[in-house]
Protein backbone atom coordinates (compact mmCIF):
# COMPACT_ATOMS: atom_id res chain seq x y z
CA UNK A 1 0.00 0.00 0.00
CA UNK A 2 1.40 3.11 -0.84
CA UNK A 3 1.88 6.15 1.59
CA UNK A 4 3.25 9.71 0.73
CA UNK A 5 6.19 10.68 2.81
CA UNK A 6 7.58 13.75 3.53
CA UNK A 7 11.89 13.85 3.24
CA UNK A 8 11.79 13.58 6.93
CA UNK A 9 10.19 10.28 6.50
CA UNK A 10 7.05 11.62 8.23
CA UNK A 11 3.70 10.16 6.85
CA UNK A 12 1.54 12.63 5.20
CA UNK A 13 -2.23 12.68 5.09
CA UNK A 14 -3.38 15.01 2.17
CA UNK A 15 -0.24 17.06 2.44
CA UNK A 16 -0.18 17.40 6.18
CA UNK A 17 2.33 15.27 8.28
CA UNK A 18 0.18 13.23 10.47
CA UNK A 19 2.64 14.41 13.53
CA UNK A 20 1.69 17.49 13.45
CA UNK A 21 -1.93 16.58 13.65
CA UNK A 22 -1.27 14.84 16.58
CA UNK A 23 0.50 17.42 18.00
CA UNK A 24 -2.28 19.69 17.28
CA UNK A 25 -5.55 17.39 18.16
CA UNK A 26 -3.69 14.80 20.29
CA UNK A 27 -4.40 11.10 19.84
CA UNK A 28 -6.14 8.71 19.38
CA UNK A 29 -7.28 10.73 16.27
CA UNK A 30 -9.09 9.99 13.24
CA UNK A 31 -7.89 11.84 9.78
CA UNK A 32 -9.74 11.74 6.47
CA UNK A 33 -7.94 12.56 3.49
CA UNK A 34 -11.51 14.57 2.15
CA UNK A 35 -9.77 14.74 -1.51
CA UNK A 36 -10.16 10.86 -1.39
CA UNK A 37 -13.75 10.86 -0.28
CA UNK A 38 -14.14 12.97 -3.02
CA UNK A 39 -12.50 10.66 -5.25
CA UNK A 40 -14.62 7.54 -3.99
CA UNK A 41 -18.09 9.87 -4.64
CA UNK A 42 -17.12 10.97 -8.20
CA UNK A 43 -15.69 7.36 -9.20
CA UNK A 44 -19.27 6.09 -8.34
CA UNK A 45 -21.30 9.42 -9.76
CA UNK A 46 -19.45 9.82 -13.19
CA UNK A 47 -20.11 6.23 -14.27
CA UNK A 48 -23.80 6.70 -14.14
CA UNK A 49 -23.10 9.98 -15.71
CA UNK A 50 -21.28 9.03 -18.61
CA UNK A 51 -22.84 5.83 -19.53
CA UNK A 52 -26.46 8.22 -19.18
CA UNK A 53 -28.07 6.26 -16.87
CA UNK A 54 -30.53 7.66 -14.06
CA UNK A 55 -28.97 7.07 -10.67
CA UNK A 56 -28.53 7.70 -7.22
CA UNK A 57 -25.59 7.02 -5.31
CA UNK A 58 -26.81 7.33 -1.49
CA UNK A 59 -23.46 7.22 0.78
CA UNK A 60 -24.77 4.92 3.60
CA UNK A 61 -24.36 7.33 6.71
CA UNK A 62 -23.42 4.24 9.25
CA UNK A 63 -19.93 3.61 8.08
CA UNK A 64 -19.66 7.66 9.34
CA UNK A 65 -22.20 9.72 10.36
CA UNK A 66 -20.88 13.50 11.02
CA UNK A 67 -22.66 16.74 9.85
CA UNK A 68 -19.53 17.73 8.25
CA UNK A 69 -19.73 14.38 6.53
CA UNK A 70 -22.94 14.41 5.80
CA UNK A 71 -22.19 18.07 4.39
CA UNK A 72 -18.76 16.64 1.64
CA UNK A 73 -21.62 14.20 0.81
CA UNK A 74 -23.92 16.63 -0.32
CA UNK A 75 -21.45 18.78 -2.07
CA UNK A 76 -20.96 15.62 -4.00
CA UNK A 77 -24.30 15.40 -5.28
CA UNK A 78 -24.43 12.07 -3.23
CA UNK A 79 -27.86 11.22 -1.83
CA UNK A 80 -28.32 9.37 1.58
CA UNK A 81 -29.10 6.29 3.47
CA UNK A 82 -30.10 6.60 7.49
CA UNK A 83 -30.98 3.76 9.86
CA UNK A 84 -32.59 5.83 12.25
CA UNK A 85 -33.62 8.95 14.40
CA UNK A 86 -29.95 9.63 15.30
CA UNK A 87 -28.72 9.42 11.24
CA UNK A 88 -31.59 11.28 10.08
CA UNK A 89 -31.03 14.19 12.89
CA UNK A 90 -27.49 14.25 11.69
CA UNK A 91 -28.65 14.89 8.35
CA UNK A 92 -31.13 17.19 8.90
CA UNK A 93 -28.22 19.44 10.86
CA UNK A 94 -25.90 18.97 8.28
CA UNK A 95 -29.06 20.41 5.89
CA UNK A 96 -29.21 17.79 3.15
CA UNK A 97 -31.82 18.04 1.10
CA UNK A 98 -34.82 15.60 2.49
CA UNK A 99 -35.85 14.67 -0.66
CA UNK A 100 -32.75 12.55 -1.12
CA UNK A 101 -32.74 10.87 2.04
CA UNK A 102 -33.57 7.04 2.11
CA UNK A 103 -34.71 5.59 5.52
CA UNK A 104 -33.56 1.96 6.29
CA UNK A 105 -34.16 -0.17 9.28
CA UNK A 106 -35.38 -3.35 10.60
CA UNK A 107 -37.40 -2.45 13.13
CA UNK A 108 -38.01 1.42 12.37
CA UNK A 109 -39.80 2.93 15.51
CA UNK A 110 -43.44 4.74 15.00
CA UNK A 111 -41.49 8.14 15.65
CA UNK A 112 -38.56 7.38 12.71
CA UNK A 113 -41.45 6.66 10.73
CA UNK A 114 -43.20 9.93 11.56
CA UNK A 115 -40.09 11.67 11.66
CA UNK A 116 -39.25 10.89 8.02
CA UNK A 117 -43.36 11.40 6.35
CA UNK A 118 -43.15 15.13 8.42
CA UNK A 119 -39.48 15.83 6.92
CA UNK A 120 -40.49 14.77 3.20
CA UNK A 121 -38.00 12.25 2.90
CA UNK A 122 -37.47 11.00 -0.71
CA UNK A 123 -38.12 7.36 -0.16
CA UNK A 124 -38.45 4.30 2.47
CA UNK A 125 -37.42 0.92 2.57
CA UNK A 126 -39.42 -1.03 3.92
CA UNK A 127 -38.67 -4.34 5.26
CA UNK A 128 -41.65 -6.68 7.16
CA UNK A 129 -45.15 -6.28 7.54
CA UNK A 130 -45.12 -4.44 10.31
CA UNK A 131 -43.74 -1.24 9.12
CA UNK A 132 -46.06 -1.55 6.11
CA UNK A 133 -49.16 -1.57 8.75
CA UNK A 134 -47.21 1.57 10.58
CA UNK A 135 -46.75 3.40 7.64
CA UNK A 136 -50.08 2.84 6.39
CA UNK A 137 -51.75 4.74 9.54
CA UNK A 138 -48.90 7.20 9.98
CA UNK A 139 -49.48 8.54 5.83
CA UNK A 140 -53.16 8.19 6.44
CA UNK A 141 -53.05 10.44 9.29
CA UNK A 142 -50.50 13.13 8.08
CA UNK A 143 -52.73 12.65 5.16
CA UNK A 144 -49.19 12.60 3.25
CA UNK A 145 -47.64 10.27 0.06
CA UNK A 146 -44.73 8.42 0.46
CA UNK A 147 -42.19 6.84 -2.16
CA UNK A 148 -41.39 3.23 -0.88
CA UNK A 149 -39.31 0.26 -2.05
CA UNK A 150 -39.51 -3.00 -0.37
CA UNK A 151 -36.28 -4.38 0.76
CA UNK A 152 -35.78 -8.29 -0.49
CA UNK A 153 -33.53 -11.24 0.02
CA UNK A 154 -32.86 -12.77 -2.96
CA UNK A 155 -31.00 -15.75 -1.75
CA UNK A 156 -27.37 -14.40 -2.63
CA UNK A 157 -24.71 -16.06 -0.10
CA UNK A 158 -22.08 -13.27 -0.64
CA UNK A 159 -18.06 -14.07 0.17
CA UNK A 160 -17.86 -11.85 3.55
CA UNK A 161 -18.13 -12.72 7.14
CA UNK A 162 -21.26 -13.82 8.54
CA UNK A 163 -21.96 -11.02 10.14
CA UNK A 164 -21.77 -9.01 7.51
CA UNK A 165 -23.92 -10.81 5.55
CA UNK A 166 -27.53 -9.75 4.88
CA UNK A 167 -28.47 -11.22 1.24
CA UNK A 168 -28.64 -15.03 2.48
CA UNK A 169 -32.74 -16.11 2.87
CA UNK A 170 -32.20 -16.89 6.85
CA UNK A 171 -31.64 -13.28 7.55
CA UNK A 172 -33.22 -10.42 9.86
CA UNK A 173 -33.74 -8.10 6.72
CA UNK A 174 -36.29 -7.68 4.13
CA UNK A 175 -38.88 -9.90 2.58
CA UNK A 176 -38.14 -13.27 1.67
CA UNK A 177 -38.65 -13.49 -2.26
CA UNK A 178 -38.71 -17.10 -3.32
CA UNK A 179 -41.19 -17.87 -0.48
CA UNK A 180 -43.35 -15.31 -1.48
CA UNK A 181 -42.93 -13.12 1.47
CA UNK A 182 -42.45 -10.45 -1.45
CA UNK A 183 -44.82 -10.90 -3.46
CA UNK A 184 -47.44 -10.76 -0.42
CA UNK A 185 -45.86 -7.64 0.72
CA UNK A 186 -46.18 -5.91 -2.93
CA UNK A 187 -50.18 -6.62 -2.88
CA UNK A 188 -50.23 -4.92 0.46
CA UNK A 189 -48.61 -2.11 -0.56
CA UNK A 190 -50.00 -2.09 -4.02
CA UNK A 191 -53.56 -1.41 -2.21
CA UNK A 192 -52.15 1.48 -0.30
CA UNK A 193 -53.50 5.14 -1.84
CA UNK A 194 -50.49 6.38 0.10
CA UNK A 195 -47.94 4.48 -0.41
CA UNK A 196 -46.43 4.49 -4.29
CA UNK A 197 -44.44 1.35 -4.85
CA UNK A 198 -40.82 2.36 -6.91
CA UNK A 199 -39.63 -0.95 -7.31
CA UNK A 200 -37.22 -3.24 -5.27
CA UNK A 201 -34.11 -3.03 -3.05
CA UNK A 202 -31.62 -5.64 -1.61
CA UNK A 203 -28.09 -5.60 -0.08
CA UNK A 204 -26.13 -8.65 -0.07
CA UNK A 205 -23.36 -7.90 2.08
CA UNK A 206 -20.19 -6.33 2.80
CA UNK A 207 -16.42 -5.94 1.46
CA UNK A 208 -17.23 -8.19 -1.59
CA UNK A 209 -14.35 -8.14 -3.82
CA UNK A 210 -16.29 -9.61 -7.18
CA UNK A 211 -19.38 -8.46 -9.20
CA UNK A 212 -20.48 -11.96 -9.65
CA UNK A 213 -23.30 -11.61 -6.43
CA UNK A 214 -24.62 -8.48 -7.84
CA UNK A 215 -25.42 -9.74 -11.06
CA UNK A 216 -26.91 -12.58 -9.80
CA UNK A 217 -29.24 -10.36 -7.28
CA UNK A 218 -29.75 -7.52 -10.08
CA UNK A 219 -31.02 -10.81 -11.95
CA UNK A 220 -33.04 -12.24 -9.29
CA UNK A 221 -34.79 -8.41 -8.84
CA UNK A 222 -35.31 -8.46 -12.43
CA UNK A 223 -37.01 -11.48 -13.06
CA UNK A 224 -39.37 -11.28 -9.97
CA UNK A 225 -40.15 -7.26 -11.53
CA UNK A 226 -41.07 -8.75 -15.00
CA UNK A 227 -43.19 -11.18 -13.35
CA UNK A 228 -45.18 -8.31 -11.36
CA UNK A 229 -45.56 -6.94 -14.87
CA UNK A 230 -46.95 -9.78 -16.62
CA UNK A 231 -48.97 -10.47 -13.80
CA UNK A 232 -50.41 -7.27 -12.19
CA UNK A 233 -49.20 -4.68 -14.63
CA UNK A 234 -47.03 -3.29 -12.33
CA UNK A 235 -43.94 -1.41 -13.82
CA UNK A 236 -41.11 -0.42 -11.31
CA UNK A 237 -38.91 2.30 -12.02
CA UNK A 238 -36.19 1.98 -9.47
CA UNK A 239 -33.91 -0.98 -8.83
CA UNK A 240 -31.73 -0.20 -5.48
CA UNK A 241 -28.99 -2.95 -5.02
CA UNK A 242 -27.27 -2.07 -2.47
CA UNK A 243 -24.16 -1.39 -1.22
CA UNK A 244 -21.35 -3.77 0.02
CA UNK A 245 -18.24 -2.43 -2.65
CA UNK A 246 -14.76 -4.16 -0.68
CA UNK A 247 -12.11 -1.60 -0.15
CA UNK A 248 -8.32 -2.43 0.78
CA UNK A 249 -7.69 -2.66 4.18
CA UNK A 250 -4.24 -4.74 3.17
CA UNK A 251 -2.11 -6.01 0.88
CA UNK A 252 -4.33 -9.47 0.82
CA UNK A 253 -7.29 -7.61 -0.21
CA UNK A 254 -8.22 -6.93 -4.07
CA UNK A 255 -11.24 -4.63 -4.52
CA UNK A 256 -12.12 -3.69 -8.09
CA UNK A 257 -11.76 -0.41 -9.07
CA UNK A 258 -15.43 1.19 -8.07
CA UNK A 259 -16.36 2.29 -11.35
CA UNK A 260 -16.08 -1.34 -12.42
CA UNK A 261 -18.76 -2.66 -9.94
CA UNK A 262 -20.79 0.56 -11.46
CA UNK A 263 -20.25 -0.66 -15.06
CA UNK A 264 -21.25 -4.23 -13.89
CA UNK A 265 -24.28 -3.14 -12.53
CA UNK A 266 -25.38 -0.87 -15.78
CA UNK A 267 -24.08 -3.70 -17.69
CA UNK A 268 -26.73 -6.30 -16.21
CA UNK A 269 -29.46 -3.77 -15.70
CA UNK A 270 -29.22 -2.86 -19.35
CA UNK A 271 -29.21 -6.50 -21.13
CA UNK A 272 -32.27 -7.40 -18.40
CA UNK A 273 -33.92 -4.34 -19.90
CA UNK A 274 -33.77 -5.30 -23.26
CA UNK A 275 -34.31 -9.05 -22.74
CA UNK A 276 -37.63 -7.99 -20.97
CA UNK A 277 -38.29 -5.12 -22.75
CA UNK A 278 -38.30 -3.72 -19.65
CA UNK A 279 -38.39 0.35 -19.29
CA UNK A 280 -34.81 0.88 -17.81
CA UNK A 281 -35.39 1.68 -14.22
CA UNK A 282 -33.15 3.77 -12.09
CA UNK A 283 -30.27 2.40 -10.67
CA UNK A 284 -29.69 3.08 -6.66
CA UNK A 285 -26.72 2.02 -5.25
CA UNK A 286 -25.79 2.28 -1.26
CA UNK A 287 -21.88 2.91 -1.00
CA UNK A 288 -20.62 3.49 2.49
CA UNK A 289 -17.23 1.58 3.10
CA UNK A 290 -16.12 2.39 -0.56
CA UNK A 291 -16.82 6.02 -0.16
CA UNK A 292 -14.81 6.69 3.23
CA UNK A 293 -13.24 3.91 4.33
CA UNK A 294 -9.67 3.79 2.91
CA UNK A 295 -9.85 7.64 3.11
CA UNK A 296 -9.70 7.38 6.68
CA UNK A 297 -6.84 6.67 9.05
CA UNK A 298 -6.40 6.66 12.60
CA UNK A 299 -3.20 7.75 14.58
CA UNK A 300 -2.36 6.46 17.59
CA UNK A 301 0.70 6.56 20.61
CA UNK A 302 2.47 4.03 21.61
CA UNK A 303 2.78 3.41 25.42
CA UNK A 304 4.16 0.16 26.74
CA UNK A 305 6.13 -2.65 25.40
CA UNK A 306 5.45 -6.32 26.55
CA UNK A 307 8.09 -9.01 24.95
CA UNK A 308 6.59 -12.38 26.11
CA UNK A 309 10.33 -14.24 25.18
CA UNK A 310 10.50 -15.88 22.09
CA UNK A 311 6.27 -15.40 21.46
CA UNK A 312 5.93 -12.38 20.61
CA UNK A 313 6.18 -8.34 21.40
CA UNK A 314 2.78 -6.38 22.07
CA UNK A 315 2.85 -2.53 21.70
CA UNK A 316 0.03 -1.21 23.33
CA UNK A 317 -1.65 2.33 22.11
CA UNK A 318 -3.83 4.81 23.96
CA UNK A 319 -6.74 3.53 21.66
CA UNK A 320 -8.11 -0.41 21.01
CA UNK A 321 -11.58 -1.46 20.49
CA UNK A 322 -13.14 1.58 21.68
CA UNK A 323 -12.42 3.53 18.57
CA UNK A 324 -12.18 0.45 15.77
CA UNK A 325 -13.86 -2.38 17.17
CA UNK A 326 -14.01 -4.17 14.23
CA UNK A 327 -10.94 -6.84 15.08
CA UNK A 328 -12.50 -7.65 18.05
CA UNK A 329 -15.77 -8.50 16.13
CA UNK A 330 -15.19 -9.72 12.81
CA UNK A 331 -10.91 -10.39 12.61
CA UNK A 332 -10.80 -8.18 10.41
CA UNK A 333 -6.99 -7.35 9.50
CA UNK A 334 -5.53 -3.84 8.71
CA UNK A 335 -2.20 -2.31 8.12
CA UNK A 336 -0.22 0.02 10.27
CA UNK A 337 3.11 2.30 10.01
CA UNK A 338 5.23 4.18 12.19
CA UNK A 339 4.31 7.71 11.37
CA UNK A 340 7.67 9.48 11.56
CA UNK A 341 9.91 6.00 10.51
CA UNK A 342 8.41 6.18 7.46
CA UNK A 343 11.69 5.94 5.32
CA UNK A 344 12.94 3.14 7.72
CA UNK A 345 13.17 -0.54 7.71
CA UNK A 346 10.78 -2.74 9.38
CA UNK A 347 12.89 -4.84 12.11
CA UNK A 348 10.59 -7.29 13.11
CA UNK A 349 6.84 -8.03 13.55
CA UNK A 350 4.91 -6.59 16.64
CA UNK A 351 1.66 -7.25 17.83
CA UNK A 352 -0.86 -4.00 18.21
CA UNK A 353 -2.91 -4.15 21.50
CA UNK A 354 -5.56 -1.38 22.65
CA UNK A 355 -5.81 -0.44 26.28
CA UNK A 356 -8.93 -2.11 26.99
CA UNK A 357 -9.43 -4.19 30.21
CA UNK A 358 -9.74 -6.97 27.62
CA UNK A 359 -7.86 -9.48 26.30
CA UNK A 360 -9.51 -9.44 22.53
CA UNK A 361 -8.39 -6.02 22.65
CA UNK A 362 -6.01 -6.02 19.82
CA UNK A 363 -5.97 -4.27 16.77
CA UNK A 364 -3.25 -6.12 14.66
CA UNK A 365 -1.61 -9.39 14.98
CA UNK A 366 2.35 -9.44 13.97
CA UNK A 367 2.86 -6.30 11.68
CA UNK A 368 6.39 -5.82 10.51
CA UNK A 369 7.49 -2.38 12.08
CA UNK A 370 10.97 -1.02 12.64
CA UNK A 371 12.25 -0.85 15.79
CA UNK A 372 9.27 0.47 18.13
CA UNK A 373 10.02 2.88 20.99
CA UNK A 374 7.89 4.32 23.83
CA UNK A 375 6.12 8.10 22.28
CA UNK A 376 6.09 6.66 18.55
CA UNK A 377 3.05 7.30 16.64
CA UNK A 378 1.44 4.80 15.18
CA UNK A 379 -1.26 5.50 11.71
CA UNK A 380 -3.54 2.18 11.16
CA UNK A 381 -4.79 2.75 7.70
CA UNK A 382 -8.37 2.31 5.62
CA UNK A 383 -10.16 3.07 9.33
CA UNK A 384 -12.56 5.34 7.86
CA UNK A 385 -15.66 3.18 7.89
CA UNK A 386 -17.61 1.61 10.79
CA UNK A 387 -14.70 3.38 12.86
CA UNK A 388 -15.91 6.60 14.82
CA UNK A 389 -19.39 5.05 13.54
CA UNK A 390 -19.14 1.80 15.82
CA UNK A 391 -17.18 4.06 18.27
CA UNK A 392 -17.81 3.30 22.19
CA UNK A 393 -16.85 4.64 25.81
CA UNK A 394 -16.31 1.13 27.24
CA UNK A 395 -13.66 1.42 30.01
CA UNK A 396 -15.16 5.29 30.02
CA UNK A 397 -12.54 5.95 27.39
CA UNK A 398 -13.32 9.55 25.28
CA UNK A 399 -14.37 9.18 22.20
CA UNK A 400 -12.00 10.34 20.12
CA UNK A 401 -11.46 13.59 17.64
CA UNK A 402 -12.15 13.69 14.36
CA UNK A 403 -9.91 16.35 11.51
CA UNK A 404 -10.71 16.61 7.92
CA UNK A 405 -7.33 17.25 5.67
CA UNK A 406 -7.99 18.84 2.30
CA UNK A 407 -5.73 20.87 0.17
CA UNK A 408 -2.71 20.84 2.92
CA UNK A 409 -5.42 22.45 5.61
CA UNK A 410 -6.53 20.83 8.47
CA UNK A 411 -10.01 21.32 10.39
CA UNK A 412 -11.41 19.58 13.55
CA UNK A 413 -14.89 18.08 12.27
CA UNK A 414 -15.71 16.40 15.57
CA UNK A 415 -14.37 16.93 19.05
CA UNK A 416 -12.63 14.81 21.23
CA UNK A 417 -15.28 14.02 24.11
CA UNK A 418 -14.20 15.24 26.82
CA UNK A 419 -15.08 13.64 30.99
CA UNK A 420 -17.83 15.72 31.70
CA UNK A 421 -19.44 15.22 28.72
CA UNK A 422 -19.15 11.27 29.29
CA UNK A 423 -20.73 12.04 32.54
CA UNK A 424 -23.47 14.24 31.64
CA UNK A 425 -26.25 11.54 31.15
CA UNK A 426 -25.46 10.23 35.47
CA UNK A 427 -27.60 10.89 37.97
CA UNK A 428 -26.61 10.68 41.35
CA UNK A 429 -28.34 8.33 43.53
CA UNK A 430 -29.43 9.18 47.04
CA UNK A 431 -31.03 6.33 49.13
C1 LIG B 1 -28.96 -1.83 3.39
C2 LIG B 1 -27.53 -1.47 3.40
N1 LIG B 1 -27.09 -0.61 2.48
C3 LIG B 1 -25.79 -0.22 2.44
C4 LIG B 1 -24.88 -0.71 3.34
C5 LIG B 1 -23.47 -0.22 3.23
O1 LIG B 1 -22.56 -1.23 3.12
P1 LIG B 1 -21.06 -0.91 2.79
O2 LIG B 1 -20.56 0.06 3.79
O3 LIG B 1 -20.37 -2.22 2.88
O4 LIG B 1 -21.01 -0.33 1.41
C6 LIG B 1 -25.30 -1.61 4.31
C7 LIG B 1 -24.34 -2.20 5.26
O5 LIG B 1 -23.89 -3.31 5.08
C8 LIG B 1 -26.65 -2.01 4.34
O6 LIG B 1 -27.11 -2.85 5.26
N1 LIG C 1 -20.26 -2.59 10.49
C1 LIG C 1 -19.82 -3.59 9.59
C2 LIG C 1 -20.63 -3.81 8.39
C3 LIG C 1 -22.09 -3.86 8.61
C4 LIG C 1 -22.68 -2.94 7.64
C5 LIG C 1 -24.13 -2.66 7.83
N2 LIG C 1 -25.05 -3.66 7.28
C6 LIG C 1 -18.35 -3.46 9.29
O1 LIG C 1 -17.66 -2.80 9.97
O2 LIG C 1 -17.83 -4.04 8.41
Amino acid sequence: MNHDVNENGQLLIGQVPATDLAEQYGTPLYVYDVGEIRQKARAFVQTFKENQVAAQVAYASKAFSSVAMLQVANQEGLSLDVVSEGELHTALEAGFPVEKIHMHGNNKSIRELEMAVEHGIGCIVVDNFYEIELLHSILKEQKKEMDVLLRVTPGIEAHTHDYILTGQEDSKFGFDLSSGQAEEAFMKVQDDANIRLVGLHCHIGSQIFETSGFEMATRKLFTTLNDWRDRYKYEATVLNLGGGFGIQYTEEDEPLDLDQYAHALIREVKNLSSQYDYPMPEIWIEPGRAIVGEAGTTIYTIGSLKEVPDVRTYVSVDGGMTDNIRPALYQAKYEAALVEKMDQKPEKEYSIAGKCCESGDMLIWDVALPAVEHGDRLAVFSTGAYGYAMANNYNRFQKAAVVFVEDGKHQLVVRRESYQEMTRLDLSYEK
